[in-house]
């Protein structure tokens, strides 16, 4: 069934639709263990009292070195295609991504960043207000995961500390052997702990785990927005209950000082 608070537009695709909160990659580095929605999340979709999330757009920002493959990783995504030959991304680029989750529509807009060293003053402009941030290395050249550091270093510099969801991705899973991928995966998932990040081995060519690395990221974005957007309201009520809060957000300075006595005396 369709939620009532889809915006206008064609429905979303079935394979945007998540019911269940998606796995983790790994429980060595994984930001959360649990497998179904915070309670107050699933309470909060089942009445249908989700505010405005269901009309906001989520931002994603990817970033990585270049030739890992994050155009390919996002366009396999996105668009289910997959491309040999390598087109070097000009500054940035975006998709947005339509979701349904718990009954609610909910949109990533995917941005696509240059790895070239000479765009990367236009690809930083846009790091702000990012919920997440996907690291991308190549699972076949060490150096770029040695780099995802710098790169997250400089994404987070632009965001509130603490406000990021922080992914950090193998890419090119299918040139590797079973072994090969293992014996890469160990540092890797070193560094995501260190990073405080979620870490995922994917594949653009073949589509291993790409889709199921996206659903990952929309929920637990999408379960982050819900719970702000509760604690926003919760906080507002509060603050309409409280006389004294509203007033001194509202007062300038100079003149607080009257206006906290003269209520303070009327009560
Ligand atoms: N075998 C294999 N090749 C891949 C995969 N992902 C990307 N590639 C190839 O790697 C090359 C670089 O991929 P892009 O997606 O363009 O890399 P990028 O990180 O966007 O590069 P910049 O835009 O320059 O930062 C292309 O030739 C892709 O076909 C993958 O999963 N497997
Ligand atoms: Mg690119």
């Amino acid at each position: 069934m369709r939620s009532s608070l889809t915006p206008l537009g064609p429905p979303v695709s079935r394979d945007r639709i998540i019911t269940s909160f998606p796995k983790w990659y790994t429980p060595d580095a994984c930001l959360q263990l649990k497998e179904h929605f915070h309670g107050q999340v699933s309470s909060t979709c089942q009445s249908r009292n989700t505010g405005t999330v269901g009309l906001r757009l989520s931002k994603v920002v990817v970033v990585g070195d270049l030739y890992v493959g994050k155009t390919s990783l996002i366009h396999r995504f996105c668009k289910n295609v997959f491309d040999r030959d390598y087109k070097a991304t000009i500054g940035v680029d975006f998709e947005i991504e339509r979701f349904e989750i718990a009954g609610i529509p909910y949109s990533l807009q995917i941005w696509d960043t240059a790895g070239q060293e000479k765009f990367k003053c236009i690809a930083s402009a846009y790091y702000r207000g990012a919920q997440v941030i996907i690291t991308a290395f190549d699972l076949t050249d060490v150096q770029t995961l040695e780099h995802t550091r710098q790169w997250l270093e400089d994404a987070l510099r632009e965001n509130e500390p603490g406000s990021c969801f922080v992914f950090l991705v193998g890419t090119k899973k299918d040139l590797l052997s079973g072994a090969a991928c293992e014996q890469a995966e160990v540092e890797a998932v070193r560094l995501a702990s260190e990073m405080r990040a979620e870490y995922w081995s994917v594949s653009a060519k073949t589509g291993e785990n790409v889709k199921a690395f996206f659903s990952r990221v929309a929920a637990l974005a999408f379960e982050q927005s819900i719970l702000q957007d509760l604690e926003r309201r919760s906080s507002a009520q509060l603050q309409v209950g409280d006389g004294d809060l509203i007033r001194m957000e509202e007062s300038p300075p100079e003149t607080q000082e009257s206006k906290t006595s003269s209520s303070l005396g009327c009560c």
